[in-house]
């Protein structure tokens, strides 16, 4: 077994993907991602770039191929210690925002800081910091059915970056926002992230958030290509968009 090299937070070696009914999902995917750096995985749809972020994240178990992170192998991880590391360690951002209903909008931006151990006080505090940074502090004490889309998805992005994670995976996060808002709304995630030494892995149909990102991984077919040829962004836009109407 080779060790990853030492500036790599994440590493993955020959990962190979099936699904459960033998969907091919990966086939031989190889990177490298350095501390703090932003990473662009684009991609059309189906190439395999969720399955990527699941695989590097720990929440699918690599049976084929190596997962790396901070030098730790995380292919070799049972199922509760990658749940520990992927709460202590990353965050994850969905296409569709899925915020928890019962709690309002500050009390789950501060969530994943109480659950790593952080006073509610503390948390409260950061998680408000946070929803204004991104443009949704108004609506804190409000529950997320009372939100339009496009804020339950910046609430989402809000708590992601609240506990500072080490790596951030954002899959399409800005797919339910309106095209006008996307560009700044990844302005301020991948600005966020760099001034607080986060790393982002962030995946999208379109190449639009190449220009923010350090690096880009393009994949076809659940393998590393070169080049792709990717439709504009508003022929990929999909449903959550089309769903988004303030
Ligand atoms: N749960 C699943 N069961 C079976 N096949 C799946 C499943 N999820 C994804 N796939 C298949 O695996 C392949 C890779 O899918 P994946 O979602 O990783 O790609 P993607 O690039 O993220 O696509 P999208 O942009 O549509 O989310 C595709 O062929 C897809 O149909």
């Amino acid at each position: 077994m080779v060790a990853p090299p030492d500036n790599d937070v994440l590493w993955a070696r020959a990962l190979h993907f099936t699904h459960n009914d033998g969907s091919p999902a990966l086939s031989g995917v190889s990177l490298g991602v350095q501390e703090g750096e932003v990473l662009a995985v684009i991609g059309p749809r189906g190439s395999g770039k969720t399955t990527l972020l699941r695989c590097l994240s720990g929440l699918a178990a690599v049976r084929r191929g190596e997962v790396w992170f901070n030098s730790v192998p995380v292919h070799k991880m049972g199922p509760t210690a990658r749940e520990r590391l992927r709460r202590d360690r990353f965050s994850w951002i969905d296409p569709a925002p899925s915020l928890v209903p019962e709690l309002n909008v500050w009390e789950n931006t501060a969530l994943p800081l109480m659950l790593r151990g952080t006073s509610r006080r503390r948390a409260k505090t950061a998680a408000l910091e946070w929803l204004v940074r991104l443009d949704v502090g108004e609506v804190a004490r409000k529950r997320p059915h009372q939100l339009v889309q496009a804020e339950r998805q910046r609430v989402c992005i809000a708590r992601a970056l609240a506990p500072s994670p080490t790596v951030l995976f954002a899959d399409e996060p800005a797919a339910p926002l309106h095209r006008s808002d996307r560009a700044q709304v990844l302005r301020t995630l991948t600005t966020a992230a760099r001034s607080h030494g986060i790393t982002v892995v962030l995946a999208s149909p379109d190449a639009d958030p190449a220009a923010l990102a350090d690096r880009t991984v393009t994949l076809l077919d659940g393998r590393r290509v070169n080049t792709v040829h990717l439709p504009p962004a508003t022929e990929t836009e999909g449903r959550a968009a089309c769903s988004l109407s303030v």
